[in-house]
């Protein structure tokens, strides 16, 4: 068993269920999708074989919005509402991190998104250079912005500055092509007009993107027309912060004419139910208007804290039905487009392929467990893998040809649960001898 996740090589995914028909997937030695249909065994001398009977296969997940590391907050502070939550609970624990608590934090929680089926994420948080060496390690995808907060002071500015060259000389030196830097501003609540002005044009400048948070909360509104005279949407965009490589995160209270303002710029809008459920922000993204704009709408868990799992299957289930709850609508987000927010929108806000299982895309490949309960019977594959499913089905999952994970087994498990939970416990008591 121990083979496959070292082995290198073709690969051949044989008699897996894709859309309710039996395929074989032929995967070449750089990881990419050779072919993919009935006879697709035929056009490669496989050097390793998948037995994909019993199996589905949908494309890999990507999780456009999180902050991994959070997962060592998991179940620190619940039941709060967004302004006390931030600021009476996870910041002054935040301000008590270390490297290594991000380096362990962020290979928890690449752990719990490879056995739910996460091949790509798009992170910001704190200690991003040890994010990268646990991305690294757990050889999954990501974009890794450090979280600028300048709350208006020129010398935070500075330093903010400072430390978001650092992580992008960082990431580029590393030549890993599974993992990229973006330019983090935090909000429009956290980081001033100069702030996220500078952001936009070193993002430009240096060809990546922007992963900031948009209209989470109706206060974030309010303030921000209090202080600038107009929305968050449209002082984004005046910064210059709204561009086809922006992903804004939660954009629940956008009005229509900032929705279509995201679809004019391309902007990728990530949808966090769960998280936006859990701090009752009160207004579920607007997701009728956003996709009449033809902005990117995808998915994202947030951080552990305000989740608490990183689970896509899941987060799935919360947007196809907070969705259809908030605005009344039955036939809104049903399970195909759920799926194609999690997949292929995702892949494109994060620039990571099609997001497809197709011939030349990259073979990121989760396989379901076709007996589990939750495919029983097995009418529909998006319908199960949206409403019934949940990450526990995920057995085998791939990133660019490598193996993650084979029937439900990564590599380095037990390390990784032992020295988080450990970390997680050194960081709280730190906190508390303050
Ligand atoms: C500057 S790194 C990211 C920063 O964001 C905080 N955070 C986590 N979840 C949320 C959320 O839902 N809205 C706003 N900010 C959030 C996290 O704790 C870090 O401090
Ligand atoms: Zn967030």
């Amino acid at each position: 068993m121990n083979d496959i996740f070292t082995a290198r090589g073709s690969m051949l995914i044989a008699g897996v269920t894709v859309n309710g028909s039996t395929v074989d997937i032929a995967i070449d030695e750089e990881g990419m999708i050779a072919g993919i249909g009935k006879d697709a065994r035929k056009t490669i001398d496989a050097d390793i074989i998948i037995d994909g009977s019993d199996r589905v296969a949908i494309p890999g997940l990507v999780n456009t919005h999180t902050h991994a590391a959070m997962t060592l907050l998991r179940g620190y502070a619940d039941d709060m509402p967004l302004a006390e939550w931030l600021s009476e609970k996870i910041w002054p624990l935040e301000a008590h991190l270390s490297g290594d608590d991000v380096y362990w934090g962020t290979k928890l929680a690449c752990l719990e998104m490879i056995k739910s089926g996460t091949v790509a994420f798009n992170d910001m948080y704190f200690f991003m250079e040890r994010a990268a060496d646990a991305v690294d390690e757990m050889g999954l995808r990501a974009t890794l912005a450090y979280g600028f907060i300048d709350l208006g002071m020129e010398e935070k500015r500075a330093a903010e500055i400072k430390a978001t060259e650092a992580l992008v000389a960082h990431v580029k030196a590393r030549k890993n092509p599974r993992i990229q830097a973006a330019v983090g501003p935090h909000s429009v609540y956290t980081v001033s007009p100069e702030g996220l002005s500078w952001c936009a044009e070193f993002a430009e400048e240096q060809g990546i993107a922007v992963h900031v948070h948009l209209s989470e909360t109706e206060k974030e509104v309010t303030d921000c027309v209090a202080e600038f005279g107009k929305r968050p949407a449209v002082h984004l965009d005046e910064c210059g912060c709204l561009t086809p490589r922006t992903v804004a995160a939660h954009c629940c209270w956008l009005d229509e004419a900032e929705c279509r303002l995201l679809g004019e710029r391309g902007v990728s809008a990530s949808h966090n139910p769960a998280s936006n459920m859990k701090l009752a922000v009160n207004r579920a993204m607007p997701y009728h208007w956003l996709k009449a704009s033809g902005a990117n709408v995808c998915l994202g868990t947030d951080g552990c804290a305000s989740n608490n799992s990183l689970d896509l299957l899941e987060e799935m289930k919360f947007a196809a039905l907070l969705q259809k709850f908030a605005w009344n609508s039955q036939t809104l987000l049903p399970a195909g487009e759920a799926v194609a927010m999690a997949t292929s929108a995702g892949a494109r806000a994060l620039g990571t392929g099609p997001g497809t299982l197709t011939a030349g895309a990259p073979a990121d490949i989760v396989l379901l467990d076709a007996r589990a309960a939750c495919n029983i019977p097995l009418h529909n594959t998006d319908s199960n893998t949206v409403y019934a499913c949940n990450g526990g089905a995920v057995m085998t999952v791939l990133c660019q040809g490598r193996v993650l994970m084979h029937e439900r087994t990564v590599p380095g498990e037990e390390e990784i649960v032992r020295e988080a939970a450990a970390a997680a416990q050194a960081l709280v008591g730190r906190a508390r001898e303050a």
